[in-house]
């Protein structure tokens, strides 16, 4: 699927920047435009791609510092800079455009989702959000924002796939300090399901398209993919449970949105050498999909490789059910009431203040 990728905020410019290379350097030609939108000017300067700042009349390159309303503002007040530069970027070969943001933070926090509304007047593409969720031991402020933020993607994108930042990251590694490996392993399944649309050129019916992408994500609503990968034979017969045990692995402990028990529609891609790909575990890796997540709509699809292990990529569409975005949900709806607690005693304490001061 060919798509456009613009990254807002920190996070929304290192993960498009990732996204970018792993295309790049595989020779995909899946990215065909990107752009890193940001209100710090320092998180601009170190990403190998073309960059627009917002907010300079605000906030004079320094970050908006968590604060996305503020976030929401420096997009609105520099849209016309923004739509310019996604416009060169965005030519006709396009087939859908991403919208790549940490959602804890403030200028993508509050930028993404504006500029996804923006995007979806004047484009006839769909407009997806690819959206990071804090992890849980981060601030609360992170928290709400997150919170806030994807109530408002939710609304306007065509779909929004979710990352949770815990989900990728390997066990024992401060969050920190692991934000490349998961850029990394962001870029590598978002990068090949990109790529999975396009890979049609002389090959079998079996071969997944643009398309199917699509219409497992039609119906806006949350989004979630999962990955795993095996050892397998170059012969196909040899290899029915090496689909199913991948595919159930990629389901089970590989999605970007973990414990997500039921969705709307599933797309199963399996990347492999086209001779080693198990047709029969195909079919059998899509019913057990179909049951695991409670639907009728499980579409499949090859993505032929060179590739001498054998791939399950997941695709989760319009998903109804993950305990893990309820936790999040939880802890965001926590945090925020919270915060309206403390500014409530800080207006009490303000009115007491000045009633001290009278006296
Ligand atoms: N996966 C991943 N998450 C990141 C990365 N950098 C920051 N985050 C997460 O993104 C959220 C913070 O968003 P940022 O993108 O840093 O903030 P911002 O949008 O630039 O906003 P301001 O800094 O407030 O202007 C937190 O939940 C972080 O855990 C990264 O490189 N990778």
């Amino acid at each position: 699927m060919k798509s456009v990728l613009i990254g807002v905020g920190q996070a929304g410019g290192k993960v498009t920047a990732a996204l970018s290379d792993f295309d790049a350097r595989n020779g995909f030609g899946a990215v065909v435009g990107s752009l890193a939108v940001n209100s710090a000017r320092s998180d601009l300067q170190s990403l190998p791609l073309d960059t627009v700042l917002i907010g300079g009349a605000e906030v004079n390159g320094h970050g908006v510092g968590g604060d996305n309303e503020l976030g929401t503002q420096v997009m609105q007040n520099d849209l016309q800079e923004v739509m310019g530069a996604i416009d060169g970027r965005t030519t006709a070969e396009a087939e859908a455009i991403f919208v790549v943001a940490g959602l804890g933070g403030g200028t993508g926090s509050g930028g993404a989702p504006y500029l996804v509304s923006e995007l979806q007047e004047i484009y006839d593409l769909p407009v997806y959000g690819l959206g990071i969720l804090p992890g849980r031991d981060e601030g609360s402020l992170y928290q709400v924002n997150a919170g806030r933020s994807l109530k408002t993607l939710l609304r306007e994108a065509d779909a929004t796939l979710l990352v949770d930042n815990d989900a990728w990251r390997s066990s024992g590694e401060s969050l920190e300090s692991g934000y490349e490996a998961i850029n990394e392993r962001i870029a590598r399944r978002v990068g090949l399901l990109l790529a999975a649309g396009e890979a049609t050129q002389g090959v079998g019916e079996s071969v997944v398209d643009s398309s199917e992408v699509i219409n497992t994500l039609r119906g806006s609503g949350v989004a979630t993919l999962g990955y795993a990968s095996a050892d397998a034979s170059s012969d196909a017969a040899a290899n029915v449970n090496v689909v199913t045990s991948t595919t159930r692995r990629a389901v089970r402990s590989g999605m970007s949105l973990p414990e997500t028990t039921t969705a709307e529609r599933g797309l199963l891609v399996v990347a492999g050498r086209p001779d080693a790909i198990s047709r029969k575990g195909v079919e059998r890796a899509r019913s057990w999909l179909e049951t695991e997540v409670d639907t009728m709509e499980v579409r499949g699809g090859d993505f032929p490789t060179r590739d001498d292990r054998l791939a399950a990529l997941v695709l989760l569409g319009g998903v109804a059910h993950s305990d893990r975005l309820e936790g999040f949900l939880e802890r965001a709806r926590q945090a925020a009431r919270e915060e309206e607690q403390r500014a409530e005693e800080d207006d009490a304490g303000l009115t007491d203040d000045r009633i001290d001061g009278l006296l």
